[in-house]
């Protein structure tokens, strides 16, 4: 059963939306929260830009309902206002009350209208977006010198982000209650430009009822264990890596995350490579035995394999390890032993491939990075973070959470073997593993971006210390 999580941190996909709104028609009523949807929209259009010639295109659902609203309130604070009607709205509905009640001009929905205003409004389509727009349409908003949408662009897919039509990059999306994920996943990220989401009094039973499964990443979603005067090294946890002789890099990278997150101790299990690690940082500690006797230690209980290991190592130690019913953090190496066949790797608990990896093991995602990813997590039963500029970190019950809370300064060889030491020191800490992938994908990404410009790998460790610090901070203020 999946773990109910904080609605604030909610992104309902437009059926969740569509749920929602049934849900209130019974309540508050769809025309008090479209007038109030309206209204942030010429609030936030006011905010931005000087009174100017607006075209407000409408289509015939409550996406064009909310625009006949905003040209109302847009037209009263005295800027020059034209609507364009795609086609009527539904007799009865609230869309057709709210453009009743707009009494100023209208015009065709055509692109020489678009291309004289200075600025459009598309109220084509939003959450009800359910096929792409006929080229007529986009031929109109491709005309348009700037524009913004009314919730999402009429292009894109809310749920998945991905651009139903090749179309116009917008200025700015003012969406309401809470983004969707087409909001933060690319290319809809990209396309829908500076994102305002407005609070317009949706009661949160409403929410509720929608039944949100896809999260955004933050503090709050999980908590990250604080300092504690009880703390030994055994309870901060210890994370033990396999390593390769081959790549060093990798597990060195691997060990120091694991160590700036704040593990308790990090071991590396080096056979007979040991010596070379030895001459490595002071702190850790390297065992040079069989790790069939390294696993009778029980307090090692958390272990990362991948980073910097060839198939044979992987061969070698990842089959013992779920022999011995580890919490196994498989990475790089360890997806690529397991080739296209995904249930070797069954009995790990997380695993964080890139969209190469991922591919190879299940296949190209296609638009829907979301329900690949569900999907694979399933197959599997093991927590899947598909990383990229927007992670992906999904649990086999079903949850989702989005990270955006990274930098491209990440993107640099070495990075992913420092984000699965982090996650393993998560999960040594005894936090559960879809919210220590979470979270430590979002201390990588706060590490990310307090790094500087250009930052070599090395430079992030130094920053996931105060990374942890404020994500507890954070959290406690939720
Ligand atoms: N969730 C909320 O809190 C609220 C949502 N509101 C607005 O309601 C919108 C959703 O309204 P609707 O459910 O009426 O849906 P839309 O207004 O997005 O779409 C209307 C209808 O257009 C048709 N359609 C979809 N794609 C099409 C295409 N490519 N070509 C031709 N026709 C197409 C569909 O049959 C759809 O039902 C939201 O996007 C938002 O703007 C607000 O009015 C009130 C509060
Ligand atoms: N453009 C980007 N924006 C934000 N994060 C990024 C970007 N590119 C890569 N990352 C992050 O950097 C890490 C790279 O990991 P990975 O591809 O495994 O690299 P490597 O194998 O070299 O360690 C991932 O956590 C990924 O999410
Ligand atoms: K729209």
């Amino acid at each position: 059963m999946p773990m109910k999580s904080d609605l604030r941190f909610s992104l309902p996909t437009p059926a969740q939306c569509g749920e929602m709104d049934r849900k209130a028609s019974e309540t508050i009523g769809i025309s008090a929260l479209m007038d109030r949807a309206g209204w942030a929209v010429a609030q936030a259009i006011r905010a931005r830009f000087a009174p100017c010639r607006v075209l407000v295109l409408c289509g015939p659902g409550n996406n064009g309902g909310d625009g006949y609203v905003a040209a109302r309130y847009l037209e009263r604070a005295g800027w020059s206002v034209q609507v364009a009607p795609l086609a009527p709205p539904r007799e009865g509905s609230a869309a057709f009350g709210a453009a009743a009640q707009y009494r100023g001009r209208i015009t065709d929905f055509a692109p020489e209208n678009a291309r004289r205003a200075d600025l459009v409004i598309d109220a084509v389509f939003g959450a009800g977006l359910d096929r792409p727009p006929a080229p007529e349409v986009v031929a109109v908003l491709s005309a348009a010198r700037t524009l913004v949408a009314i919730d999402l662009p009429s292009t894109v897919n809310g749920t998945t982000g991905a651009a139903l039509v090749e179309g116009p990059d917008y200025r700015m999306s003012v969406t309401f209650v809470r983004p969707k994920p087409g909001h933060i996943l690319y290319p809809g990220r990209e396309i829908c430009g500076e994102l305002i989401c407005a609070d317009i009094g949706m009661p949160e039973v409403c929410l509720e009822a929608a039944g949100p499964t896809i999260w955004l990443n933050g503090p709050g979603l999980w908590h990250v264990p604080a300092m504690s005067p009880e703390d030994h090294k055994y309870r901060r946890g210890v994370v033990s890596i396999c390593a390769g002789q081959v790549m060093p890099g990798a597990t060195r990278l691997a060990a120091a995350g694991a160590r700036a997150s704040g593990a308790g101790l990090v071991r590396i299990s080096a056979g007979e490579g040991a010596a070379a690690y030895c001459l490595g940082a002071p702190g850790l500690v390297i065992d040079d035995g069989p790790l069939k006797t390294l696993l009778e230690d029980e307090r090692r209980r958390v272990w990362l394999c991948g980073p910097g290991l060839t198939e044979p190592e992987v061969a070698a130690s990842l089959p013992l390890l779920l022999a011995s019913e580890r919490i196994v953090l498989a990475d790089a190496g360890a997806l690529g032993w397991a080739g296209s066949e995904p249930e070797k790797l069954r009995g790990v608990s997380v695993i964080t491939p890139h969209i190469g990896e991922f591919t190879r093991l299940f296949g190209a995602p296609g638009d829907d990075l979301v329900a690949a990813a569900r999907e694979a997590a399933q197959r599997i039963g093991a927590v899947v973070v598909l990383k990229g500029a927007v992670s992906v970190i999904v649990s086999p019950d079903g949850r989702v959470a989005l990270n955006d809370h990274a930098s491209p300064a990440l993107a640099t060889a070495g990075s992913g073997d420092t984000l699965a030491g982090v996650i393993a020191t998560m999960l040594a800490a005894g936090m559960a593993p879809w919210e220590a992938a979470c979270a430590g994908v979002w201390l990588h990404g706060e590490a990310g971006m307090r790094a500087g410009n250009w930052p070599i790998v090395e430079a992030l460790d130094a920053h996931l210390g105060d990374a942890r610090a404020k994500a507890i901070a954070l959290a406690c203020e939720i």
